[in-house]
């Protein structure tokens, strides 16, 4: 009889402990209310709703007082935990506040609370070929738009190669300890990423390149959550 704990299965790390300043509004975004829920809700219904996520850890900042205090989604637990002044903060302390029972080389994955359409294909996708990959993988949407480096006046200063150029999304997949590693070398050099892959990278790790939906946008401005809103209600019309 193995005396080991049971395998964890697969948990989720869900930063949400950001101001949401570029929003713009008294509320963190991840609380505003979208087809008669919140943002994060929508966010954790998604990843919890997927038959191969075990649980998730919502990380908030310190003064969250708009954390509904839900304890399961989807038949899932949710714990909670507090962030920190950076987003790579917030994913070292939720990677900390995971249950005993995922290794430290068990797969977690990382989700921004500000990403609510992730896809359940997508996720499937990112965690079929990431478990595959020595180092994890993310996932990412290639630039399908020509790139301009703006001067200081406003005008053009350049047009940037495209190609082989993607935008990082969110989730990312790596392993446990490795993650918290690679975050905590990047903190204690000073240098502050921006997704958990870039840590890695600073590593000399290659994170696998998973191409994920158009449409699994960050809720950033006000724009977005109307892009959003919008999703919902076609998907409730079941259009394309
Ligand atoms: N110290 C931080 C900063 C950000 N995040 C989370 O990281 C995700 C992506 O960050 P972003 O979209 O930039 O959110 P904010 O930092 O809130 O936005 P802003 O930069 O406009 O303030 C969000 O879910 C946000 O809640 C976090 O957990 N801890
Ligand atoms: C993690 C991320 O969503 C990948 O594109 C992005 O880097 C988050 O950036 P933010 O400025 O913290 O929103």
């Amino acid at each position: 009889m193995s005396s080991e704990p049971a395998r964890a299965g697969l948990w989720t790390i869900v930063p949400a402990a950001g101001r949401g300043a570029r929003f713009g509004s008294d509320l963190p975004k991840q609380y505003v209310d979208v087809a008669g829920a919140p943002l994060l809700a929508h966010t954790l219904r998604a990843l919890l709703s997927h038959p191969g996520v075990a649980g998730a850890v919502v990380v908030l900042a310190a003064d969250d007082v708009h954390f509904p205090g839900w304890q399961d989604i989807a038949g899932k637990p949710v714990l909670r935990c507090e962030g920190g002044d950076a987003r790579a903060d917030s994913v070292l302390a939720g990677l900390a506040a995971l249950p005993d029972a995922v290794r430290p080389d068990d797969f977690v994955l990382v989700h921004d609370a500000a990403r609510p359409n992730l896809a359940a294909s997508d996720l499937s996708a990112l965690v079929e070929r990431g478990r595959d990959d020595p180092v994890g993988a993310i996932l990412a949407a290639p630039v399908r738009d020509t790139l301009k480096r703006a001067g200081d006046d406003g005008g053009i200063d350049g047009t940037e190669p495209r190609e082989r150029l993607w935008r990082a999304l969110t989730p990312q997949l790596f392993r446990r300890l490795q993650l918290a590693r690679a975050l905590e070398a990047a903190r204690d050099a000073g240098i502050a990423v921006t997704d958990e892959a870039m840590a890695m990278e600073r590593q000399g790790m290659r994170p696998l390149l998973v191409e994920g939906r158009e449409d699994n946008l960050k809720i950033t401005t006000p724009a977005d959550l109307r892009y959003f809103d919008y999703l919902l209600r076609s998907r409730t019309l079941d259009m394309p």
